[in-house]
């Protein structure tokens, strides 16, 4: 199959497991986030599939072949590493075109290529700028060029964006997936924002403690988190505890509820649901009794904190569907059974 497979990769330092037995499929032309806390094991990952370091066991395909133990310069890779930096003596254009150099590439294609790239990343005419004189911006979407240059059959990029101020980065996520679906390349990116994992990946992948918590799309990501630790990693939730009674249905908050089901054989659990799918209602009619204890209003959206059955829960809602209620008002809520999910603790 062509993409990239990796097969059991684990890798160890010492007696510490970095990285636990790691199986991942990226398809052909697809768009894949490393996504997890600081020490989870993604930049030890990425740098397997760079060649940069060795998995103790376990192997990496590439288009069909074993990579496992090929070196980094034979793998046709593109890569924007922060250890990478760009070379501050050469000009825009003669880093853009270092690899065809070394390759050998006749001096005209290397120049068409270059203003290929310029084009592509929107900097058209900047080939003779000295690099020293660009933004962090520019700078990146040159380094992101070079990485380019060889059409590689996959583009790995370690924290490409974190460098940059919050607006600049947001812009770059939409510029980079733009541009990564345009030309169709296999690209894994290694990222601890979530947000910027949402937005640009077909695949967020979830790792924690050296292992893969979850790999999917990012919507079921958010929707259907596979665990209360991707549940609160991605997003804002709620995480109330559940657990099962005589007859096997789940008691939320002091209530039973046929709405929600328990895990299959667990007793116990955690309901995980966003903000966005609580709501605040009046008392009475089944909703789940509940006091007001803080109102924030974040201007774009206002949320409303309660204390429902020992538990602190967060309903968020829009300006235009503000609750009518104030701190201290007895109030019902209700939790959307069909976008919340429990999860077995
Ligand atoms: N060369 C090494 N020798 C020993 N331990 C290492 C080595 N490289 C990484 N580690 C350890 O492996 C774990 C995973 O590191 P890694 O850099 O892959 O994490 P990460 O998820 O990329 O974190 P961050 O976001 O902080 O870069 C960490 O606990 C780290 O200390």
């Amino acid at each position: 199959m062509s993409g990239l497979n990796i097969n059991h990769v684990t890798k160890q330092f010492g007696t510490f497991t970095a990285v636990n037995d790691v199986s991942l499929s990226v398809p052909e032309g697809t768009f894949v986030c490393l996504l997890g806390p600081s020490g989870c094991g993604k930049t030890t990952l990425m740098r397997m599939i760079a060649g940069l370091d060795l998995p103790t066991q376990g192997s990496i395909e590439l288009a069909g072949s074993d990579i496992t133990g090929v070196p980094t310069h034979k793998r046709e890779l593109g890569m924007v590493f922060q250890s990478l930096a760009l070379f501050p003596h050469l000009t825009v254009g003669e880093n853009i075109a270092y690899s065809l150099r070394i390759r050998g590439v006749a001096k005209d294609v290397q120049k068409k290529r270059v203003e290929e790239l310029l084009g592509m990343i929107h900097l058209p005419g900047f080939a003779d700028r000295s690099v020293n004189k660009l933004s962090g911006g520019q700078r990146q979407r040159v380094a992101i060029a070079r990485a380019l240059a060889i059409s590689p059959k996959l583009f790995l990029l370690d924290e490409p964006l974190s460098a940059l101020d919050a607006k600049l980065r947001e812009a770059m996520q939409v510029e980079l997936r733009q541009l990564q679906q345009r030309l169709g390349i296999t690209t894994i990116v290694v990222t601890h924002d979530q947000r910027e994992a949402m937005t640009m990946a077909d695949t967020v992948v979830v790792m924690n403690k050296g292992e893969i918590r979850q790999a999917a799309p990012p919507v079921e990501i958010y929707r259907r988190p596979a665990d209360s630790f991707v549940a609160d990693f991605i997003g804002q939730t709620n995480l109330i505890p559940v657990e099962a009674d005589s007859a096997g249905r789940a008691v939320i908050l002091g209530q039973t509820s046929e709405a929600f089901s328990m895990p299959a054989g667990a007793t116990k659990g955690v309901l995980s649901v966003r903000p966005e799918d609580v709501q605040v209602t009046a008392p009475g009619n089944g909703a789940i009794p509940a006091t007001v204890t803080f109102i924030r209003d974040l201007g774009g959206a206002i949320e409303t904190f309660v204390e429902a059955g020992g538990a602190q829960v967060i309903a968020v809602s829009s300006p235009r569907s503000r609750p009518e209620v104030s701190v201290g008002q007895q109030v019902g809520i209700r939790l959307d059974p069909a976008t919340s999910v429990v999860l077995a603790k």
